[in-house]
């Protein structure tokens, strides 16, 4: 199994403009990106990381510019393989167990809001179909090509960060570079008049 880490290394994380800079966007997804190397490797596996640009990591980085899609489907011509994005990072050791463990030709994990934040995949004929509400795209793409399906239910698996309201999971949750960065950024938990969980910035 070939476990593959896409990032955008270029101008990533757009949905956090409204509270990040350009730069901190680039040092925010490498710092989230050094989490999900960083459990990868604990439970195991050595990761290449496949990024549209230049970004620091501690695993093998290979510059390819092709969009999500093209990308991995690509990969996936070549034979099994396992794509964990790169924006999860509460993702354990534990975590990415799971996501190995079940026999089945497809296994997806969901994402919060209906996107697919990790495939492992052992069928010749899978392929990816990735934004909107992919997982239900996955979901229908496997039973076409006839693969057995299995979804792994896990919530650091199913926290990815897109948009500012995720950072709160951070720190509520993270204890890694993700958590520290953040942290050093300034940002802490903010409450609204309701009680509700929010982030703010010093
Ligand atoms: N290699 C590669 N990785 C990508 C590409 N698009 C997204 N990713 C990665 O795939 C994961 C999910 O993508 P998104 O949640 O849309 O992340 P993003 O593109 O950085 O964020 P937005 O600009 O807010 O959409 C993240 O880990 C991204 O870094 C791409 O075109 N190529
Ligand atoms: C790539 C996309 O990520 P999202 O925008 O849902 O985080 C998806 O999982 O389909």
């Amino acid at each position: 199994m070939r476990p593959v880490v896409p990032v955008s290394g270029r101008d990533p994380k757009t949905r956090l403009s409204p509270v990040l800079s350009p730069a901190e966007r680039r040092e925010f997804t490498e710092a989230m990106l050094a989490d999900v190397v960083a459990a990868l490797g604990s439970a195991g596996y050595s990761p290449e990381v496949v990024s549209t640009g230049p970004v620091e990591c501690d695993a093998p980085v290979t510059v390819d510019d092709r969009g999500l899609d093209a990308l991995v489907n690509d990969l996936l011509s070549a034979g099994p393989l396992a794509v964990v994005m790169a924006d999860l990072p509460l993702l354990t050791a534990e975590a990415v167990d799971r996501l190995f463990a079940p026999d089945a030709d497809v296994v997806l994990a969901p994402g919060l809001g209906g996107g697919t934040n990790a495939v492992v995949c052992r069928h010749p004929d899978f392929r990816v179909d990735y934004h909107g509400a992919s997982i239900r795209d996955h979901r229908r793409i496997a039973r076409t090509v006839g693969a057995s399906l299995a979804e792994v239910d896990s919530r650091v698996l199913a926290t990815d960060v897109d948009e500012p309201a995720d950072l709160a999971e951070v720190l509520l949750h993270g204890d890694g570079a993700a958590a520290d960065w953040l942290v050093d950024a300034g940002f802490e938990l903010s409450f609204d008049d309701d009680g509700r969980v929010g982030v703010a910035r010093e």
